[in-house]
């Protein structure tokens, strides 16, 4: 079990607080840069940021292909943050910490969350450098108690026991696959189950068998717990995984995952994951329209 070192609601709000304080920019939404894919943040106009490291509250980044940096701006004229950078548990964070970044956008208004990540494809039928919307999630920690949401229920975000079934928007799934039609990129686009996994070593191969024999199609090492946080106080979510290298799945194949080319393939695709994110803010329905009023 994770050691219970929860955060207050206080400590959520005085770095809200501290951030309203700094920016006028008032996001509707929020985006989390995956690995390689902090090249997102550069579509956005009129930019103020912020180092990880001068914002009360925040953790830093420490992983290389994570810039550490919080930046305030907008998308074709909407106002959105980007994390260039997130946290992940196999950095030593609680998954207390590694969300703390969700809950602060709620309590800045943010009404809609855009989670990307770079995955490992499991799925015959996805290649590296595809693109896969994430329809659904499983979240290994979370099957053996690691949950963000584990301790004392904080009322004021959201219930003791929010479902977690239609977590991932079924419009804005439906926008983004029409979008990669109109991009011309609807041969790069899927739709697929993300499974994360703690990290930090890529999969052994009867580890990747046994994911792919359970229906994984992508596997990684963060997003869930952000959505999970997410969905608990009411926002609405979009994800999509980079699939930046096939996952070693037999004996006889030489092949092995590595963190450097996984950053080259972010690289490689990076102005159509941009353009498929900024097509989307621009397009979505800006006012969020779930029920759960938490805050
Ligand atoms: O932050 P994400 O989930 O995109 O990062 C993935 C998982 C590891 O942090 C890293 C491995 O290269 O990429
Ligand atoms: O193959 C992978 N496994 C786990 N995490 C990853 N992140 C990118 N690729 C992978």
């Amino acid at each position: 079990m994770q050691s219970i070192e929860q955060i207050s609601h206080d400590e959520y709000q005085m770095t809200a607080d501290w951030l309203r304080s700094q920016t006028k920019h008032r996001p509707q939404v929020a985006i989390i840069c995956g690995t390689g894919l902090g090249m997102l943040a550069d579509a956005l106009q009129h930019q103020e940021s912020f180092a990880y490291s001068d914002i009360p509250g925040f953790p830093v980044s420490t992983v290389q292909g994570h810039a550490g940096r919080l930046v305030f701006g907008e998308l074709k004229g909407r106002a959105c943050v980007c994390m260039q950078g997130r946290f992940h548990m196999y950095e030593g964070y609680s998954l207390f910490k590694t969300t703390f970044p969700v809950r602060v956008f709620k309590l800045l208004g943010v009404k809609t969350l855009i989670v990307t990540n770079a995955a490992g494809g499991l799925a015959d039928g996805l290649k590296t450098g595809d693109i896969m919307i994430i329809k659904d999630h499983v979240n290994f920690p979370g099957l053996v108690g690691l949950n963000p949401l584990s301790g004392p229920n904080d009322d004021k975000f959201g219930p003791r026991f929010p479902p977690m079934s239609g977590c991932y928007d079924k419009d804005l799934r439906c926008l983004a696959m029409d979008i990669g039609k109109q991009l011309g990129v609807s041969g790069l686009m899927h739709e697929g189950v993300y499974a994360m996994v703690g990290g930090p070593n890529f999969e052994s191969i009867a580890e990747a068998k046994l994911l792919h024999r359970l229906g994984v199609d992508a596997v990684g090492m963060s997003t869930a717990p952000e959505v999970i946080v997410a969905t608990h106080c009411g926002l609405r979510v979009f994800g999509l995984s980079l699939i930046t290298n096939k996952v070693v799945k037999s004996y006889e194949d030489l092949d092995s995952a590595n963190h450097d080319s996984i950053l080259e393939v972010g690289q490689l695709r990076s102005q159509t994951v941009q353009q498929l994110v900024t097509e989307l803010v621009s397009r979505m329905d800006i006012n969020n329209t779930t029920t759960n009023t938490a805050i």
